[in-house]
């Protein structure tokens, strides 16, 4: 099989039946050889068509007697491609978008009903010549922005109620974009003008991210990572900009001790090592094993000696009482703010999981707060944009641990771009033009204090 649509479809199918987007996608391409530009075109396919998948439904919805529902499944994933094409792809012709999915629909036992696929696709393709959103859409801003830009109208709602509707649509837009890759540069083994350089001889251009001293994005595309300059001597490696703010805003010093109780696969802990000149120790903590592994192959990668494992669960490791400088807790979260990094993750995060995630938080944060010494701090950071699993985990803890109290950044700090009044970090992925993230630095105050 070579035909990049219907490799797509066998990995959408597999999507619909609660694969991931990814491992449907690497199973298939795997299982069949293709030219880079069938690769491109076939990972396109399936995950926008899983992004867009609401706003592909209401058009089979408004332009098919039966909802999309009530398609027969395949049909529907045949339909999703072929409106994926004419709507998001313009550099497919309308007929070829039109024809490849009367053949798709062919191949895969709906010869009967090419008639009706042709006929619904080419509708679209009316419609869109008389005006430019061929798609009604409810007034209900909620619901509109859900169905336009393929949300589930929960995180449209988190989001209006801190944002506004404006704001959340360009929020909605930046997120249905390609991701950009960021790369965080080692400077124990090299520096920003080097990487550059090297890249640039590879023919890939990367520029500097305004206020990171070791961030460069890529900004021309790049094939498999491994293969770019740099990497097996260990320069650099893929973190985004604001996670790399994560470890500057913890500001670890040479010598001191620091514990990362969610650390796995490392980017931070590689980071906070990189920071401390390798000088100190830092304990990297998480519950999964597999996860830790690859946090020791970035390491020795990176050719760091400073970093400790503990595999664990961080709400129950006493033997850190009271020794850490520093604490990170970059804790598991719903994802809302890299939700274009994961082409199925707006689907798979419900109010309910966010709920039970920020009980974890909490969990977790009670917890390792204990790991500070007096007079310690203790960064907690989500990459999710939801206040419920943010400001509600840092109001609880602060209430209650009168000893604890939000330490905000200097306003010579070139971060404070990103502070709040209340003291946080919150990165609003359409201002800053990077992942959604939130962050906070905690002090415990000594006890006599
Ligand atoms: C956001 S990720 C951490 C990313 C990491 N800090 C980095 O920068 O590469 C959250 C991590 O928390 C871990 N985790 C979840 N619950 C945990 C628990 N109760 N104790 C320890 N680790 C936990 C997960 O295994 C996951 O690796």
């Amino acid at each position: 099989m070579t035909n990049p649509r219907q490799i797509a479809f066998v990995a959408l199918r597999d999507v619909h039946k609660g694969a991931y987007a990814d491992v449907a996608l690497d199973r298939v391409l795997r299982k069949f050889k293709l030219p880079d530009s069938d690769r491109r075109l076939a990972t396109e396919l399936v995950y926008g068509s899983v992004r867009r998948l609401r706003t592909l439904d209401a058009l089979i919805d408004q332009l098919a007697t039966k909802k999309s529902h009530q398609q027969p499944p395949e049909l529907r994933i045949i339909l999703h491609l072929g409106f994926y094409q004419l709507r998001y792809q313009e550099r497919i012709p309308p007929s070829a978008a039109v024809n490849t999915t009367v053949e798709l629909a062919k191949a895969n036992g709906f010869s009967g009903l090419t008639g009706f696929v042709n006929g619904l696709l080419r509708q679209y393709i009316r419609l869109s010549e008389k005006s430019p959103e061929p798609l009604k859409l409810p007034d209900n801003p909620v619901e509109r922005l859900g169905i336009l830009h393929s949300f589930p109208d929960w995180i449209i709602q988190v989001w209006l109620d801190q944002i506004g509707v404006a704001e959340t649509e360009k929020l909605c837009e930046w997120m249905n974009q390609t991701p950009t890759i960021d790369l965080r540069i080692n400077p124990l083994r090299t520096n920003l003008e080097q990487v550059a350089t090297a890249l640039e001889s590879a023919g890939i251009l990367a520029q500097r991210i305004p206020h990171l001293p070791q961030a460069l994005r890529l900004i021309s595309s790049t094939g498999a990572m491994q293969n770019l300059p740099g990497f097996t001597e260990g320069w650099w490696v893929v973190q985004d900009a604001s996670a790399q703010l994560v470890s500057h805003l913890l500001d670890p010093q040479p010598g001191e001790l620091v514990i990362d109780t969610c650390a796995a696969p490392g980017g931070k802990t590689t980071h906070i090592a990189e920071l401390m000149q390798d000088q100190g120790k830092i304990w990297a903590c998480d519950r999964t094993a597999s996860r830790l592994r690859k946090l020791q192959e970035n390491s020795r990668r990176l050719n760091l000696q400073s970093i400790e494992i503990c595999t664990g669960d961080s709400r129950n490791l006493p033997q850190f009482y009271n020794i850490g400088d520093r604490v990170l807790l970059d804790a598991p979260c719903s994802g809302l703010g890299t939700l274009h990094r994961h082409a199925d993750a707006r689907w798979r995060q419900t109010p309910e999981s966010s709920q039970e995630l920020s009980q974890l938080q909490k969990q977790l944060l009670f917890h390792t707060s204990n790991f500070v010494k007096n007079g310690g701090l203790l960064v907690y950071a989500t990459c999710t944009l939801h206040p419920a699993e943010n400001e509600a985990v840092i109001s609880e803890f602060l209430a209650e641990n009168l000893q604890w109290q939000i330490e905000p950044l200097e306003a010579s700090s070139p971060y404070s771009v990103y502070s709040t009044p209340q003291g946080w970090l919150k990165v609003w992925p359409h201002r800053w033009d990077m992942d959604g993230f939130f962050m906070v630095r905690l002090r415990k105050t000594n006890d006599s204090e």
